[in-house]
């Protein structure tokens, strides 16, 4: 099934507002931290408080996602065996940069869908051997994580993100070729509501399925960006109409809207629309 996850937004597990706000936003995922939004101290109250809204539940069709501290971690261990429990729809594993990390935590989700970020220059270079365990456990998606990224590198965040073209280029190609989701990384800077545009529709144009968010008002403007236009649907519905022609049956190419469009046309303009129904049926 086509899931849309145009916009994924984070809350810290020990924000007990931001967890019930969440309930109600228009967001396709909620991604409850409990790693870098929240405070040694807060580690075991947020796991606490993130595990009983997630059982507690009332996220309706929202995607809900627990992100645990990593293994290594001294909280990893305990945040892994509470989100189990608690039974989210998936769990995000940070500072991912192997395989065996991958299988290690697949291991332990008992079937719960693992997804992973990618934030470190390790990750970067490895992203292919990471994204290989996808056929064999409940690897599902994969999350830019710019923030730690710029860190390592000492890269700046810069309008056009030129230091990650490189990064998140090759992310979203080791996620096409392992038949993985890919979300883009965040947009720290909440006031600038142009530069979030702007940063969404780079992220879409270089494949990205949708967004990390940090507040609920850059959630608008991602799921408009990453939703298909009125333009890509009704271009997407000519090129569907057009191959069904009896008359077209056997052909490989043709002219639609001044364009030419081939078979493989034809199955993206599948996705657009299976992809806009979906959306859609949200209302
Ligand atoms: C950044 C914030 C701390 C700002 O919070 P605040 O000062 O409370 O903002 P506002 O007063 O403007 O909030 C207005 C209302 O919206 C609610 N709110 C705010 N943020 C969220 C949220 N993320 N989810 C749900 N609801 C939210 C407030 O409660 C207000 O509600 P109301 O009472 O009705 O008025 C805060 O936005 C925040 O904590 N953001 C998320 C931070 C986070 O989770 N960071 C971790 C992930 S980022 C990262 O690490 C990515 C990656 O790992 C990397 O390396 O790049
Ligand atoms: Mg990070």
């Amino acid at each position: 099934m086509l899931r849309p996850r145009r916009s994924c937004l984070y809350m810290p597990g020990a924000n007990a507002r931001a967890l019930e706000k969440a309930r109600s936003l228009p967001v396709d995922v909620v991604i409850i931290d409990l790693e870098d939004a929240v405070a040694p101290e807060k580690k075991a109250e947020a796991r606490a408080a993130a595990c009983a809204a997630v059982k507690q539940g009332g996220y309706g069709r929202r995607e809900v996602v627990i992100r645990v501290n990593a293994l290594a971690t001294d909280w990893g261990e305990d945040d892994l065996n509470a989100a189990v429990a608690a039974g989210p729809d998936a769990i995000l594993l940070p500072k991912v940069e192997t395989a065996a990390m991958v299988q290690e935590a697949a291991a332990r989700t008992g079937g719960i869908a693992l997804w992973v970020m990618i934030e470190t220059p390790r990750a970067i270079l490895d992203i292919d051997a990471i994204c290989g365990p996808a056929s064999t456990t409940p690897l599902t998606t994969i999350v830019m994580g710019v923030n730690d990224l710029g860190k390592d590198l000492r890269a700046r965040q810069r309008p056009g993100r030129a230091a990650f073209q490189m990064a998140l280029q090759t992310s979203v190609a080791a996620a096409r070729c392992h038949g993985l989701t890919a979300i883009d990384g965040v947009h720290n800077d909440i006031t600038d509501s142009a530069g979030l545009a702007e940063e969404c529709e780079q992220g879409r144009d270089l494949g990205f399925d949708g967004k990390t968010l940090i507040h609920p008002s850059q959630i608008d403007i991602c799921n408009r960006v990453f939703s298909p236009s009125d333009t890509d649907i009704r271009q997407a519905e000519a090129v569907v109409a057009a191959f069904a022609r009896p008359e077209n049956a056997d052909r490989g190419v043709l002219k639609v809207g001044g364009q030419m469009v081939e078979r493989l046309h034809l199955e993206e303009a599948e996705r657009v629309l299976v992809m806009a129904a979906a959306i859609g049926a949200y209302g």
